[in-house]
């Protein structure tokens, strides 16, 4: 279980970013990180994954365990080691590396040869495509074969909670869905997940539980029903790009189903 408390974050002197942010990630949940720009999405996963420090920003208050272990001032290697992995928005792969060698690259903090190997099949029975790509260089990968690389490269390490910045970024809506499957298949095998997203109707179709974040704190936070059946919810984020309400309430409708087929699939997946 990830536990955040009263979580605070500043960048340099002037920018508070997070102002006392409390969450909960169960060890089998999918928990959505929901907000629009600059609310603190990112700056939260990289309280979480320690690497606030590469872009001049501090943790000024409150605490991140990750089960009994406190680790707001650990170094990003050592929360990696303990099985927290992140993928940064823009997937930020190896472009002049080939797809092999950028999931050996993953797959280098592995206990053993073995552990890899196995790491290896499990990411590319996920994801075939990696395989049929393996030779060739990342950067001629299509942005979805590129978002599903770098979700690939963090899973080398056998994460037991995977961090997920904005994965629908730029992508079609059909490999958006890609994506969503993905992560559902990820999560029933056993990875946590903390998904960042603007797309709400993505993130609540995959998540159980999420959160909604403005200016720096969490305005909402409930089950994924919840927070999709609630009017705020709907009005900011999912009727946000929808022309009328009816709209709005067919993509709510949609979300509804590809959550009634996800309960579907855990149900068979377990
Ligand atoms: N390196 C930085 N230096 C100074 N301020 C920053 C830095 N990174 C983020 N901020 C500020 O912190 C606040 C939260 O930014 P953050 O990137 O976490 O938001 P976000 O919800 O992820 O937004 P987006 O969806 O646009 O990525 C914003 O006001 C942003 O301008």
């Amino acid at each position: 279980m990830l536990t955040i408390r009263d979580l605070r974050v500043r960048y340099g002197r002037s920018v508070a970013a997070l102002h006392g942010i409390d969450l909960e990630v169960p060890d089998d949940g999918v928990v959505a990180v929901l907000g629009s720009n600059g609310a603190g999405k990112s700056t939260l996963l990289r309280a979480i994954s320690g690497t606030l420090r590469m872009h001049r920003g501090t943790v000024s208050g409150g605490q991140i365990h990750y089960g009994d272990r406190r680790i707001d001032r650990l170094d990003p290697a050592a929360i990696v080691r303990l099985g927290v992995v992140g993928v940064p928005e823009g997937r930020q792969i190896f472009a002049r590396m080939t797809v092999e060698e950028n999931l050996r690259a993953g797959g280098i903090g592995a206990s053993s040869a073995t552990d890899r190997a196995d790491a290896r099949k499990r990411v590319l029975d996920l994801f075939p495509v990696l395989a049929e790509r393996a030779k060739q260089r990342a950067g001629l990968l299509s942005g979805g074969e590129q978002q599903m690389l770098a979700i690939g490269r963090a899973l080398m390490t056998g994460p037991s909670l995977l961090l997920l910045d904005e994965p629908s970024l730029g992508l079609a809506p059909k490999v958006v869905e890609r994506i969503a499957e993905t992560i559902r298949e990820i999560h029933a095998q056993g990875t946590a997940v903390v998904l960042v997203e603007q797309n709400a109707v993505m993130a609540l179709a995959v998540a159980d539980s999420a959160v909604v974040l403005e200016v720096g704190k969490v305005a909402l936070a409930g089950s994924a029903e919840e927070l999709s059946a609630s009017e705020d919810v709907q009005r900011l984020y999912l009727g946000g790009h929808a022309e009328s309400q009816a709209e709005a309430e067919r993509e709510a409708e949609q979300a509804r189903a590809v959550r009634a087929s996800r309960r579907g699939l855990s149900r068979w997946a377990g």
